[in-house]
């Protein structure tokens, strides 16, 4: 089968990539049904990467619609080591301002409404999940955003993403709520993945593309489709030399993650004594500790 090192996923906006080469669509089954879309393996510069448009090419999946754990997975099977996902995100604070870019390193769950592990059934893991982005994979996102020096985008290293269920956006009292927090963007998707990613011991940063003020601020209208699809497409090439950059640094120096051995120290359940069907169904995740 086809294999990729590095996973993109692509959020609003940001349906394809244009950069890649010698394409192959990839209709993938997974014990959990269906991803998004067919995965899209090609090559940047010499490196094999599989693309994934998480809402589906035509934007036709709700963030609690999405099927986390098949896109996960999909990208498991693909041997998929490294993920970096591209997302709009809302911003919560008055210096991270429409077009800036954030890198995050921290979530808040505020979902309700999705299954978001692999385990159950018979075999039981818990993952540390303190520090839910790989840092040093992040870094090299950085890194790479700061050395394109992009005209009129600000990077933002660090902050706390809150993930919330949707669809319909916030209410100023959540939005203010959040800012209480000192939570520094909000999105519908990312948290999930990210989890997802961990369990399966890929290494996952996000870029977020910052696209509105969401509804707090006194002196920008509410959030509207409108208003994040007319930033997400100013921002969509830069992204895209974005992930470029990323891919080719992390191809030339292949960053270690405490993601790739997350399951070493969190499965509860002997696998000898673990069902078969389940060991089956985790398979790809689970190999190398039969
Ligand atoms: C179209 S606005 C709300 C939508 O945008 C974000 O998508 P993604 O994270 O996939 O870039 C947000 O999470 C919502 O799904
Ligand atoms: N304000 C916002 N809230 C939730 N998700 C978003 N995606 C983009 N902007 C958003």
């Amino acid at each position: 089968m086809t294999q990729a090192k590095i996973g993109v996923i692509g959020g609003s906006g940001l349906y394809k990539m244009d950069a890649l080469k010698d394409v192959e669509e990839i209709e993938i089954e997974t014990p959990f049904g269906k991803p998004s879309d067919t995965l899209i393996v090609g090559n940047l510069d010499g490196t094999q990467v599989a693309f994934l448009p998480r809402h589906n090419r035509n934007h036709t999946l709700l963030p609690s619609e999405l099927p986390f754990r098949a896109n996960i997975y999909a990208m498991k099977k693909l041997g998929v080591e490294y993920i970096i996902s591209a997302s709009a995100v809302g911003s919560l604070k008055e210096e991270v301002k429409p077009v800036d870019m954030v890198v995050p390193d921290q979530f808040i769950d505020r979902t309700k409404n999705r299954a978001s592990t692999f385990f159950g059934e018979g075999i039981i893991a818990h993952i540390a999940f303190g520090d839910p982005i790989c840092n040093n994979l992040a870094q090299i996102l950085a890194d790479a955003i700061d050395s394109l020096n992009l005209t009129d985008v600000t990077l933002h290293r660090g902050g706390t993403y809150v993930c919330m269920e949707g669809p319909a956006f916030s209410t100023k009292a959540e939005s203010n709520l959040y800012r209480s927090w000192d939570a520094t963007v909000i999105g519908m998707t990312n948290l999930t993945e990210a989890k997802l990613a961990r369990e399966a011991e890929i290494a996952y940063t996000t870029l977020a593309l910052v696209t509105d003020y969401d509804c707090w601020h006194p002196d920008h209208d509410s959030v509207t489709v409108e208003m994040v699809v007319g930033n997400l497409q100013k921002n969509a090439v830069n992204a895209q030399k974005v992930i470029q950059e990323t891919v080719k640094r992390i191809s030339k120096n292949p960053p270690e993650s405490e993601a790739h051995s997350a399951l070493k120290n969190a499965l509860f359940t002997p696998l000898d004594k673990a069902p078969a069907k389940t060991k089956k169904k985790l398979e790809f995740i689970l190999k190398k500790y039969f």
